[in-house]
């Protein structure tokens, strides 16, 4: 892999190897912008094929958070870390800490949280070593795991893509097919279940699955099968690159509405769903919920300002359907054009020189 000419490809800032040989620690991070302010993203656990999956992976992750965090009009940058290794089996005090040593090194470039893999048990452990980490526990004044309100974000998100899609953003009796019934997925399937929608859910993992027939009466299926089934909506919630050219011809759905990151495999993919009339709900804006939430710890945590922020998703999501029929565009053009002119815009009113620029992490300090 020429990793210069990776980092070329999207105007990428950074990227730090962290290793640590006694804990086993060996992460990537990847800041992809910070114009808007210091890049904030999770934390992935993963087992990773090989090295250069997993320094892809934390690239496009990165980028996916510029885009998110501008989307949802918060003063971040895009960043993202992934750790090589299994969640289940590797993790121990050392390395999380190690890590957080890593994190204190870039002095605010890069603030961490929650991902696929990591949770509130190990961000704690992390913030013995910097303040620059979010979804700590309450007990600190903190917001806790983001996975519930990243839900609830996808659960408004969702509505307004029925709206578009049926007239109505009412999703009773609405058959939802989820892929991946995870954190996030769990919270969802709550929200659904109480408005009456019926599920079907697939996981590979077979406890969370059995959680979801148990709690919300979902039907399963295995999951190559997802694709295949008869549904309204579409509702990704495991990994990315699921709408690919093996998978796109499969799905009937006329609404994709999930928590994912980075659905599409390619932008090609986004074209072709348009050009079949399917309402594509842009990841990076329906989940950025859990984001909008742990960014608020940085001003000072306040639940209710934040939980208000999540529920605009609905309204941004209709922006992004308003731009797409305006524009002729597929909506996730739409939503990378919301996003890269907010930040031109401020690329260039904050080049003005400040000997004591205000930002983000100056505004209140823990
Ligand atoms: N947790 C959060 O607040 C946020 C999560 N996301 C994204 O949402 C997605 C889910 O996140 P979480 O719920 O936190 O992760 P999770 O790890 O708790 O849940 C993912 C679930 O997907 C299942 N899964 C993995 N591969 C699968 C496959 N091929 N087929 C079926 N099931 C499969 C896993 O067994 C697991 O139950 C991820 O892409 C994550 O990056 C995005 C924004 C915020
Ligand atoms: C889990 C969030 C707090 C941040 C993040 O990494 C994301 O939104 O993907």
């Amino acid at each position: 892999m020429k990793i210069f000419e990776s980092l070329g490809k999207y105007d990428y800032e950074q990227l730090v190897f962290c290793h640590d040989e006694s804990s086993g620690l060996k992460a990537i991070i990847a800041i992809h912008d910070t114009t808007l302010g210091p890049a904030l993203g999770g934390t992935r656990m993963w087992t990773y094929d090989s090295e250069e999956d997993a320094i892809v992976d934390a690239l496009r992750l990165a980028r996916g958070m510029t885009y998110k965090n501008a989307a949802a009009g918060l003063n971040l940058g895009g960043g993202k870390t992934v750790i090589i290794g299994d969640p289940k089996k590797d993790k121990n005090e050392a390395m999380f800490r190690a890590f957080g040593r890593f994190i204190q090194g870039l002095n605010g470039r890069y603030i961490t949280a929650e991902d696929v893999g990591t949770t509130v048990e190990d961000m704690d452990l992390i913030h013995e070593e910097t303040r620059f980490v979010t979804g700590i526990s309450p007990a600190f004044g903190s917001s806790g795991n983001p996975s519930p309100v990243t839900a609830y974000g996808c659960y408004m998100g969702m509505k307004a893509a029925a709206e578009e899609a049926f007239g109505d953003d009412s999703l009773e009796g609405k058959t939802v097919a989820v892929q991946g019934v995870g954190h996030v997925a769990y919270h969802l399937c709550k929200y659904l279940h109480e408005e009456g929608a019926k599920l079907i859910v697939t996981d590979i993992n077979q406890e969370n699955m059995q959680r979801a027939v148990r709690d919300f009466d979902a039907e399963t299926v295995d999951p190559d099968r997802i694709y295949d089934v008869d549904c309204d909506i579409f509702s990704p919630c495991a990994l990315g690159a699921i709408i690919n050219d093996d998978t796109i011809d499969r799905l009937s759905c006329r609404v994709i509405a999930g928590s994912a990151n980075n659905q599409l495999k390619e932008d090609k993919h986004g074209d072709i769903l348009y050009e079949k009339g399917i309402v594509y709900t842009p990841d990076y804006v329906i989940n950025a919920g859990g984001v909008i939430n742990v960014a608020d710890e940085l001003i000072g945590y306040n639940r209710d300002r934040a939980m208000k922020k999540v529920e605009g998703i609905y309204q941004k999501i209709q922006r992004i359907f308003e731009i797409s029929k305006r524009d002729h565009i597929p909506s996730n053009q739409a939503a990378d054009r919301m996003a890269e002119e907010r930040i031109q815009s401020m690329h260039h009113s904050r080049s003005t020189f400040l000997m004591n620029e205000r930002n983000i992490l100056n505004m209140v300090t823990r």
